[in-house]
C-alpha cells in the first residue's frame, strides 16, 4: 500500500504538503480554498498554471510554494510577476524554483516537496504530470480524469496500490461507498449524471442550441472543457471509462442514470442488492479535501444535506438517442487501448471548434462518432504497443481527422 506521507488528521507532526497542478482552475482554486482553511493539515508545495500567469503569481506569494511553474511564461517573465504581486501585497517576494514551458507541469508534479499533488489540468496534456507524480512516488489526487481515461493501462502500471485517489466527485463517491464493502461483492456501479442544461431535448433540438446555453451547467461551476462535456454527456462517457479503470468493474457493469439535483454523487450496487449512495450537496470541495487528505475525512469541507427541509431528488433513465456519447465510449473502450485516446482527443478538438463557432453542437459527438470508427491502430500505430510514442500517434491522428472535418466543409 502507498505511503501518502503524515495524515492530515491534525495531530501528525506536520502538514501533508500538497502540490497544485492547474491551479489557477476551477479545481485549483478551490483546492487551494481547502488548504487555506484547514493549515493544521496541509501546506502548499508547489503550484503550476498554464496561461493566467497574473493569477499563478499572486498564489505563489500568498502560499509561499516552494515550486512554480508556468506553460506560458518564460522564466524572467514569471520572476517579474511574482515580484509585482509581491509588491501589491505589501510583502518580500518569495524566490520559489520556477519551472517554465511545455514541462513545467510535470516537472512541478514530480518536485520532491510534496507529498500529495493534484491534478486538476484540463486535457489530455495531464497525463505528462500524471506520470511524473506517480513515478516521483506522490500520491496522486486525480481530477484531471483524461489522464487516465488516455493513459489507461500506462497510467494503472505507474501507480502503486492506493497511490491513486479519484477527486472526480462521482469515483469519489464510488470509493466511498466501496470503503464498506469488499470488491468481490460488487454487482454494478451506478453513475449519476445531472444531465446538463439540455436535459429532456431531442436531437433534433440538440442542433442549434449556442455555445453560452451550453456553459449554463445546471448545478456545477467548472472549466470551460468539463462544462461543455457535461452537456454533450462527453464528460459521463469519460466517467464511466474512468470508474472501469479505477475500480476494475466491467464496462456492462456500469451503468448511468440521470439525477438532475447533483446530489447524489455515485452509488455501488452489492450483489445482494444492496445499494450504498454517497450524498451531500453540490460542492467539489469535499471531494478534493478527501483526495489530498485520503484517507481522512476533512471536518467542515463541505455542508451536509439538510434533512430538516422538505426535498425530492429524482432518478431517470439517460435518452441514448439524442445523447449517444456513453454507448460511443464503451465501444471505443471495447476496442483497442488506444481508442479512447483518439475519442478524448477528437472531443478536445471539437469542444474547441464549437466554441470558436466552427461546428454546431450536435457535430461534437458526430466528430468523436467519425474518428473511433475510422481509426485503425494497425495502420495508424504500425505495430507500436501501448506507450506514450502510440498514444501522441493515435492522438495526432484523432486531432488531424477531427480538424478535416471543418477544413473540408469551408
Ligand atoms: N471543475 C470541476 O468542478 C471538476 C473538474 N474535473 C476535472 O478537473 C480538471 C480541471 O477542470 P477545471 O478546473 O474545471 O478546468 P479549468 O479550465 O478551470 O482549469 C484548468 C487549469 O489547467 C491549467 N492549464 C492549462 N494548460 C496548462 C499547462 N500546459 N500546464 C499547466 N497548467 C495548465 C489552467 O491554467 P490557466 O487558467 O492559467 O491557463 C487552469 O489552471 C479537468 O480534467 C476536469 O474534467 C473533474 C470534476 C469536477
Ligand atoms: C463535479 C463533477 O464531478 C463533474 O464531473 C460533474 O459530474 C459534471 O456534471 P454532469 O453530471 O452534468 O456531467
Ligand atoms: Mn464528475
Amino acid at each position: 500500500m502507498h505511503d501518502a506521507g503524515p495524515g492530515p488528521t491534525g495531530a501528525s507532526s506536520r502538514p501533508r504538503r500538497v502540490t497544485l497542478i492547474g491551479s489557477t482552475g476551477s479545481i485549483g482554486t478551490q483546492g487551494l480554498d481547502v488548504i487555506a482553511a484547514a493549515p493544521d493539515r496541509f501546506a502548499v508545495a508547489g503550484l503550476a498554471g498554464g496561461s493566467n500567469t497574473g493569477l499563478l503569481a499572486s498564489q505563489a506569494v500568498a502560499t509561499g510554494a516552494g515550486a512554480v511553474g508556468s506553460a506560458s511564461a518564460t522564466t524572467d517573465e514569471l520572476a517579474t510577476a511574482i515580484a509585482a504581486a509581491a509588491r501589491a501585497a505589501g510583502v518580500r517576494a518569495p524566490r520559489p524554483e520556477l519551472f517554465t514551458g511545455p514541462t513545467a507541469a510535470a516537472e512541478v508534479a514530480a518536485w520532491e516537496g510534496a507529498d500529495v499533488v493534484l491534478n486538476g489540468i484540463t486535457g489530455s496534456i495531464g497525463l505528462a504530470p500524471t506520470l511524473a507524480a506517480l513515478e516521483a512516488g506522490h500520491l496522486l489526487a486525480l481530477a484531471n480524469k483524461e489522464s487516465l481515461i488516455v493513459g489507461g493501462a500506462l497510467v494503472k502500471r505507474a501507480a502503486a496500490p492506493g497511490q491513486l485517489v479519484p477527486v472526480d466527485s462521482e469515483h469519489s463517491a464510488l470509493a466511498q461507498a466501496l470503503r464498506s464493502g469488499t470488491t468481490t461483492e460488487v454487482g454494478r456501479l451506478v453513475l449519476t449524471a445531472s444531465g446538463g442544461p439540455f436535459r429532456g431535448r431531442t436531437r433534433d433540438q440538440l442542433a442549434s442550441v449556442t455555445p453560452a446555453q451550453a456553459l449554463a451547467h445546471p448545478t456545477w461551476d467548472m472549466g470551460r472543457v468539463i462544462t461543455t462535456n457535461s452537456a454533450s454527456l462527453v464528460n459521463k462517457a469519460l466517467e464511466v471509462i474512468e470508474a472501469h479503470l479505477l475500480f476494475d468493474v466491467d464496462l456492462d457493469a456500469i451503468d448511468v442514470v440521470v439525477h438532475p439535483q447533483s446530489i447524489v454523487h455515485s452509488m455501488v450496487e452489492f450483489t445482494d442488492g444492496s445499494t450504498i449512495a454517497q450524498a451531500s450537496p453540490p460542492d467539489m470541495r469535499l471531494p478534493i479535501a478527501l483526495g489530498i487528505g485520503w484517507p481522512h475525512r476533512v471536518p467542515g469541507a463541505g455542508r451536509g444535506v439538510d434533512w430538516t427541509r422538505a426535498a425530492t431528488w429524482t432518478f431517470e433513465p439517460l435518452d441514448e438517442d439524442a445523447f449517444g456519447a456513453i454507448r460511443l465510449a464503451k465501444q471505443a473502450a471495447a476496442s483497442s487501448s488506444t481508442h479512447m485516446a483518439v475519442y478524448n482527443a477528437a472531443n478536445e478538438e471539437a469542444v474547441e471548434a464549437f466554441h470558436a463557432g466552427r461546428i454546431g453542437f450536435t457535430d461534437i459527438e458526430d466528430t468523436i462518432r467519425a474518428a473511433v470508427e475510422d481509426y485503425d491502430p494497425a495502420t495508424v500505430l504500425a505495430g507500436e504497443e501501448l506507450s506514450l510514442t502510440a498514444l501522441a500517434a493515435a492522438e495526432a491522428w484523432a486531432r488531424a481527422a477531427a480538424r478535416s472535418r471543418w477544413m473540408q466543409a469551408r
